[in-house]
């Protein structure tokens, strides 16, 4: 399918703001924030601990764990606890802050009927990407947003339903927004759960200080940076980053197991895992989503084994370096590899090689060549539409069987999904680090379509419960809880064509499909982002139809050209050397892998890719490697005479 010529493909460059269609009344969003500028001054914080403004930046050469000072004229710009980004106006129920309403008033169609009707729960095995280009995907997520005052762990605190599945009739909490089961639940009538626990996002109306930018709708919040710098490996704050740091030649905490490392051991275990005895493993991480599921966890691993590898050759490079230089510097070049994989690696096989050139997301370039376009106009929050619907729509992807796959391949074991989240100690008995690490990149990842895995669907964290809840509903209720314009004001905005009846929607989406919206949803101005756009036909080489693929392309876009220490930049206070640059450029998904396994020996060069005559396993030693040996430093702590650290106040409690 071919995109039309007014999409989203120049929109972000020339500053401009694309054409309104003078047809639309008021009641339909209109651009806000093309570029972003409201989020400039003070944030808002709880009124007990309104801080004082901050210090002005130094320029350091290295981030501040909260994401501050990255913008130096906007230094809160993209910080850990500050307001989602938005392109268009929110369409609240009350056009304040309660949940989106039909054009009608009434209440949207109910969010698991949607699930259950309009998406469906085959498994079909993705044809060419493996398990770890979805578990990858998590990854890039969780770097970038989480919505305020959730958990995506454990059982919430804040009960909207009983333990047995009822509606809590009096005293419903505030911020309870709870799914209703239907009546014929194929699930859920089978154990009599009528109620699914659902607690909104907090917002910037919440409590905090008084602040003159204060607009007259709500503002989700999101308590991580918003910029790809490992925020879910090194923690949001000083607070989150000193118990997981070791303090010795820069390394961060580890466990040692078995003569392997783990993540240190989480003081309050209870709290976040779903244990089956006191005993049971929980990790500390940078990010409270850590243990969430197997594969995820082995990620987070391997990143934060890749930390303490890169420190241990920059310690023996460099003997007079001390902790804090060598933590720093082997923090900058673990985010620059991420960035790398992320940009040349990950991002072109979801938003489509192409499209990321012609957008200018990446471009090419050969040897050490810097990419000079840092845009400091350009505003790094992550966008409320990416976040909420278009990023999650590659919920579709998960596999919910999980193949322990030995050396030369073969399956020795499978597991269930739901019987291992929020239970990390699955990945570090025996040898089942390798054995994930080599399913994931053995098994297929589920084709990216209008299915979900079953363990999402209907077992999602169901601690050992015979059914859970549910994935797709819930992104439905959290498309609602944060008032996010409609499927078709983004079709409008994203220049797909703003439909003015049902069948206008059938340039992208099937007749079949618009039939069932049309059986749900009292008018097509109802239909929401989160469904509207996962239904649509993918553009060409790209894993998203339109409307998701310009939200997607403008937010690595802005996450890129807003981010002031992109590892691609020449910044001569931030930058690496060219030659250094060069050797970044060679890291690869495959040698994550091979470097920080127990013992993988063999890995195929492209792992987010199914092993295939051109993809053949091979010995990790032909998978090219980065040369830290460039980063040795004879000029004795020359990186030390600029350094200094931000010291940001902690803005909001999580
Ligand atoms: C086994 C794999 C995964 C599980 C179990 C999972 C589960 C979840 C859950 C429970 C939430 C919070 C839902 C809510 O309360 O609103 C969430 C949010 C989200 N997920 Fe996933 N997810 C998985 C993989 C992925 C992947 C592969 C992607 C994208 C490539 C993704 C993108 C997102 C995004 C963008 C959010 C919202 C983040 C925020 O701003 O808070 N997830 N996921
Ligand atoms: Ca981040």
């Amino acid at each position: 399918i071919k995109v039309p010529a007014t999409s989203y493909f120049t929109y972000h460059h020339g500053g401009s703001i694309p054409s309104q269609n003078a047809a639309i009344g008021p009641q339909f969003s209109q651009p806000v924030n093309y570029y972003g500028s409201f989020l400039d001054s003070s944030l808002k914080v709880p009124t007990q601990m309104c801080p004082p403004t901050p210090p002005p930046c130094t320029k350091s050469r290295y981030r501040s764990l909260d994401g501050s000072c990255n913008n130096l004229y906007n230094p809160s710009w993209g910080v850990a606890n500050s307001r989602y980004g938005r392109l268009l106006t929110p369409r609240y129920g009350d056009g304040v802050s309660s949940p989106t309403a039909s054009v009608t008033g009434h209440e949207l169609p109910n969010a698991r009927l949607i699930s259950l009707t309009v998406f469906g729960e085959s498994d079909v095995p993705d044809r060419g990407l493996t398990i770890a280009n979805m578990q990858w995907g998590q990854i890039v997520t969780h770097d970038m947003s989480l919505t305020a005052g959730g958990t995506q762990s454990r059982k919430h605190t804040t009960r909207c339903c009983t333990d047995d599945g009822k509606l809590i009739q009096s005293g419903l909490h505030s911020t309870c927004f709870p799914i209703i089961v239907p009546k014929n639940d194929p699930a859920h009538s089978q154990t009599g759960t009528e109620c699914m626990n659902f607690v909104r996002t907090l917002t910037d109306r919440d409590n905090f200080c008084p602040d003159k930018t204060q607009k007259s709708y709500a503002e989700q919040l999101s308590v991580v940076t918003a910029y790809m710098d490992l925020s879910h490996v090194y923690g949001n704050s000083e607070e989150q980053n000193r118990p997981i740091r070791s303090f010795v030649s820069g390394r961060l905490l580890v466990d040692n197991k078995q003569g392997f490392e783990y993540p240190p051991q989480h003081p309050n275990a209870s709290t976040t895992c779903d244990l089956q005895t006191p005993q049971e493993t929980c990790y500390l991480g940078g990010d409270m989503r850590i243990n969430q599921n197997p594969g995820l966890t082995i990620m987070q691993i391997i990143l934060l084994r890749e930390h303490n590898r890169i420190a241990d050759n920059l310690q023996a490079l460099n003997q007079h370096w001390d902790d804090e230089t060598i933590f720093q510097e082997a923090r900058r070049i673990n985010i620059a590899q991420f960035q790398h994989v992320n940009y040349y690696e990950w991002l072109p096989i979801m938003l489509g090689h192409e499209n990321m050139l012609k957008n200018e997301l990446i471009y090419q370039t050969s040897h050490g060549d810097y990419v000079n376009d840092y845009n400091p106009n350009i505003d790094p929050s992550v966008l409320n539409s990416h976040a909420t619907a278009a990023f999650r729509y590659f919920h579709t992807q998960i596999e919910g069987q999980l193949d322990f796959v030995a050396e030369e391949r073969t399956i020795s074991n499978t597991i269930r999904l739901s019987d291992w989240f929020n239970r990390p100690v699955v990945v570090e008995s025996g040898d089942n680090f390798d054995f994930l690490s080599r399913g994931m990149t053995t098994q297929p990842q589920e084709t990216t379509d209008i299915n979900n895995d079953v363990e999402v669907k209907h077992f999602l964290f169901r601690r050992g419960r015979p059914f859970g809840l549910d994935l797709k509903a819930f992104d439905i209720q959290r498309n609602r809880d944060h008032g996010l314009a409609s499927y078709n004001d983004f079709r409008e905005f994203c220049g797909v064509g703003r439909a003015h009846g049902w069948q206008d929607f059938i340039d992208f989406i099937s007749p079949a499909n618009v039939d069932k919206l049309k059986a749900l949803y009292e008018s097509h101005e109802d239909v929401e982002l989160t469904v509207g756009g996962a239904l649509e036909r993918h553009v060409d080489g790209a894993l998203a139809g339109p409307t998701f693929l310009c939200i997607l392309t403008e937010q690595f876009y802005r996450t890129r050209v807003a981010d002031r220490f992109f590892y691609e930049r020449g910044d001569s206070n931030t930058a690496f050397t060219s030659e250094q640059l060069n050797e970044i450029r060679k890291t690869s998904m495959a040698r994550l892998f091979c470097d920080n396994g127990n013992n993988i020996q063999q890995m195929q060069p492209a792992a987010f890719r199914r092993v295939s005559p051109n993809n053949q396993i091979t010995s990790c030693s032909n998978i090219p490697y980065v040369d830290l040996s460039l980063w040795r430093d004879h000029s004795v702590p020359a990186f030390k005479s600029d350094y200094t650290i931000y010291n940001a106040p902690l803005l909001v409690k999580n």
